[in-house]
């Protein structure tokens, strides 16, 4: 990668997935008009032949950043995830290699909290069999199996910007909301929350899934907690397809131990809109199958695509990490007559020191220098006097530890 700041207009940007035109909008607004625009993801191969020349890559949630696809990424400055999950970035990798990775954190949960809404209301009533055998000529007018929603509880596993909101929208509905989340959290409205998973599973009507991919949700619904959740009761997951054991849900739909679910996110799923989705729970009419969209609207479209390329223009700009999830960061203003220069390096005794040191050495003013660190790499930002940003590189470049050092402008 270039050791200094390339003109904007050289800066290439790589958006895949169609992330949305309020994206390229905000990128060209701040000058950025090098736009490398592709409407799905690609495949690893492909990718890395791609990326090798992009400064700055926008992405959804299929596009997987592999350790690979970042060694071909030599130019990489940054990954903007146009979506909340970042978990098919390989966060450390790219720490280890500068590369800072933000994200958009709330602006599509109201679109989930939504569709979920809906979904309870629907799957409480039967709709989707009733539906699906209209489709098929069949008339099915009973209320056999069909429930208000008022006064039933629901279930939230993961009480965080989703959770929250739909427990809200669910008690407005009359329903009793309770909730089980690994941290302490402050209960809104009258939501209770539980400490135990098992007794959450074994006394909610309707049991959704709001956590996070890690380590410890994957499989966290599988023939053991479906085992111990109520006759009857209905399962939504819109978090991520590792979370629920999918075969084990198949068979507590086959078995009738459930009366529904809806399903929104899949251990596998479609690279592209043109490939089949193959899943065990497509023969079930009492399941709602949908293909990732509980945060695919216009409206949280819209504010991810300036929100996301707003973080990445910046960091562009000014260096400012702030909100980065896999980076120290650093909060910056903006610069005047002055040079600005980035170091990231590994954590280690001695090198804020050492470039001290450096520095002094050569009669170079440090008008501004800005530190944070985390446990594995400290990223330091280093204002100039203009005359002086090419001995400063050379003397930044030279720090043991170091991971990438350039002049911003
Ligand atoms: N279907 C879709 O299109 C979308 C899916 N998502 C998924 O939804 C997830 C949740 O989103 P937010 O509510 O915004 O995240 P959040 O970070 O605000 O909340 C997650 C909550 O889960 C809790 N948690 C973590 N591990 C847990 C565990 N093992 N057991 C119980 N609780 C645990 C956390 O403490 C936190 O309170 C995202 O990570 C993403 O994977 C997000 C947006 C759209
Ligand atoms: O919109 C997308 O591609 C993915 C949405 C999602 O799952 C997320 O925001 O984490």
């Amino acid at each position: 990668m270039s050791k200094v700041s390339l003109a904007k207009d050289k800066i290439k940007i790589l958006l895949l997935e169609g992330v949305h035109q309020s994206a390229i909008e905000t990128l060209k607004r701040n000058g950025y008009s090098n736009i490398d625009y592709v409407k799905t993801s690609l495949p690893e191969n492909e990718l890395i032949e791609r990326i090798s020349d992009a400064h700055i890559v926008g992405i959804r949630s299929r596009t997987q950043i592999t350790d690979a696809v970042l060694d071909a990424a030599q130019k990489l400055i940054a990954v903007g995830c146009f979506c909340i999950g970042t978990n098919q970035v390989d966060l450390s990798a790219a720490k280890q290699r500068g590369i800072a990775v933000f994200n958009a954190p709330f602006s599509n949960t109201r679109s989930v909290a939504e569709l979920v809404l809906g979904e309870i209301l629907l799957l409480l009533r039967g709709i989707p069999l009733r539906n699906a055998m209209a489709h098929r000529g069949q008339w099915l007018k009973t209320a056999e199996g069909s429930f208000e929603a008022r006064g039933k509880t629901l279930g939230i596993i993961g009480y965080g910007h989703i959770g929250t909101q739909l427990g809200i929208m669910a008690e407005n509905i009359g329903m009793t909301v309770q909730y089980y989340d690994i941290e302490d959290k402050l209960s809104l409205g009258n939501a209770q929350q539980i400490q135990n998973l098992t007794q959450l599973l074994q006394s909610s009507d309707v049991v959704s899934l709001h956590v996070p991919e890690t380590p410890q949700t994957r499989n966290l619904i599988g023939t053991a907690e479906l085992a111990v959740m109520k006759k009857g009761s209905i399962l939504i997951n819109a978090s991520r397809g590792t979370v629920v054991d999918i075969d084990a849900l198949a068979e507590a739909l086959e078995d009738k131990s459930l009366s529904g679910a809806a399903i929104d996110v899949f251990p596998v799923e479609p690279k592209s809109n043109d490939e089949e989705f193959i899943s065990p729970l497509r023969q079930f009419d009492n399941v709602i199958l949908t293909p990732h969209v509980g945060g695919s609207t216009q409206e949280a479209q819209e504010s991810i695509g300036v929100e996301v390329a707003g973080k990445l223009a910046k960091y562009s700009d000014n260096g400012s990490s702030m909100t980065a999830v896999n980076f120290p960061e650093v909060a910056l203003p903006e610069l005047a007559n002055r040079s600005r220069l980035l170091h990231i390096h590994q954590n280690r005794p001695g090198v804020l020191t050492q470039i001290n040191q450096a520095f002094a050495q050569h009669g170079i003013n440090i008008a501004a220098q800005y530190l944070q660190t985390d446990e594995s790499i400290g990223y330091v930002v280093i204002d100039v006097d203009s005359d002086h940003s090419e001995v400063a590189l050379k003397e930044l470049s030279a720090v043991d530890g170091t991971i990438r050092a350039r002049i911003l402008h």
